[in-house]
């Protein structure tokens, strides 16, 4: 069977080197190039770190993706760039693996919809650790029973993006199994803007931003006399690795756009 060409954009941000180093070390695989913000014309083996890893890099993905055989784009960039890499991939018949966060409900709608006229496989996950995946499933079979819920996502301070996309998957999640519901005393004022947090239809999500962190989420359910809470740590950027490979997978199975790896993982 051929190897899977793939090709990473953002090879030097956190996420970026260790979806190189996964696709340099996975048999099935194969890593033909990488978009980079700078570095055009150079060798990725040219940059500290990447020794051994002779691909080009471009700054520009539709010249990647015009003088090279591509399957999968696998994107780790900026909020402010992932639609537009995934609609570069569609345009080139190149399937997007999405953990770029960022999106918006009617991003997701105009990109299925993409996907879907070019019959093309497509996967936006706001978050690749089977570890999330499984807080946000609890997450959602709680608020059946306790619908009362805050979210507290705790992330290093160079993340652009607040709520994170894990905070917004979550709340949608819950939002599917609960109404509606204003949370908190009726008449709560904040002394301090932002205090009581983003609102998600009743839901607060608090964002964490400090050094230290990498990314942490709990999920607070309240009920008469009990909390209970739903915690999730990624103590390290190794614990995505495995739900990228298992997307650059499936997204070759599939002809629309996958937003969340929970729709993958039965
Ligand atoms: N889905 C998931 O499981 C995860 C998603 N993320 C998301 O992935 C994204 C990247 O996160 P980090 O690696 O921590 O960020 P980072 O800032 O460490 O890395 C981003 C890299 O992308 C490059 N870049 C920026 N704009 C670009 C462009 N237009 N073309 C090519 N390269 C570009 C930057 O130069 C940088 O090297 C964020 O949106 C973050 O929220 C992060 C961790 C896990
Ligand atoms: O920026 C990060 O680091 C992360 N971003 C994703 C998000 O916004 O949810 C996934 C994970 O939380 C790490």
């Amino acid at each position: 069977m051929s190897k899977v060409k793939i090709v990473v954009a953002g090879p030097r941000g956190n996420m970026g080197k260790e979806a190189v180093k996964m696709v340099s070390s996975t048999d099935e695989f194969t890593l033909v190039a990488a978009v980079d913000s700078k570095h055009a014309g150079m060798m990725l083996s040219e940059i500290e770190g990447f020794q051994g890893i002779d691909i080009p890099i471009y700054t520009d993905m539709q010249q990647c993706f015009k003088e090279n055989e591509v399957d999968v784009l696998i994107d780790l960039t900026a909020p402010a760039f992932g639609k537009k890499h995934m609609q570069t991939a569609f345009e080139n018949g190149v399937r997007p693996v999405v953990g770029t966060t960022g999106f918006t409900e009617e991003d997701i709608i105009e990109l299925r919809a993409t996907a879907e006229e070019q019959g093309i496989g497509a996967i936006i996950a706001p978050n690749f650790a089977i570890g999330a995946i499984l807080m946000m499933k609890f997450s959602q079979m709680a608020a059946k029973y306790l619908p009362d819920v805050e979210i507290i996502e705790r992330h290093h301070d160079r993340k652009l993006d607040a709520p994170s996309g894990t905070a917004i998957k979550t709340a949608q999640l819950i939002s599917e199994v609960r109404e509606q519901k204003a949370q908190g005393h009726p008449n709560e004022t904040e002394e301090l803007a932002g205090a009581r947090g983003a609102n998600f239809e009743g839901m607060r999500i608090h964002s964490v931003r400090l050094p230290g962190l990498v990314a942490h989420q709990e999920v607070i359910f309240g009920g008469v006399g009990q909390t209970l809470t739903i915690r999730h740590d990624s103590i390290d950027r190794t614990s995505f690795m495995p739900g990228v490979k298992l997307a650059v997978d499936a997204v070759l199975r599939i002809d629309t756009l996958v937003y969340g790896l929970e729709h993958i993982i039965e």
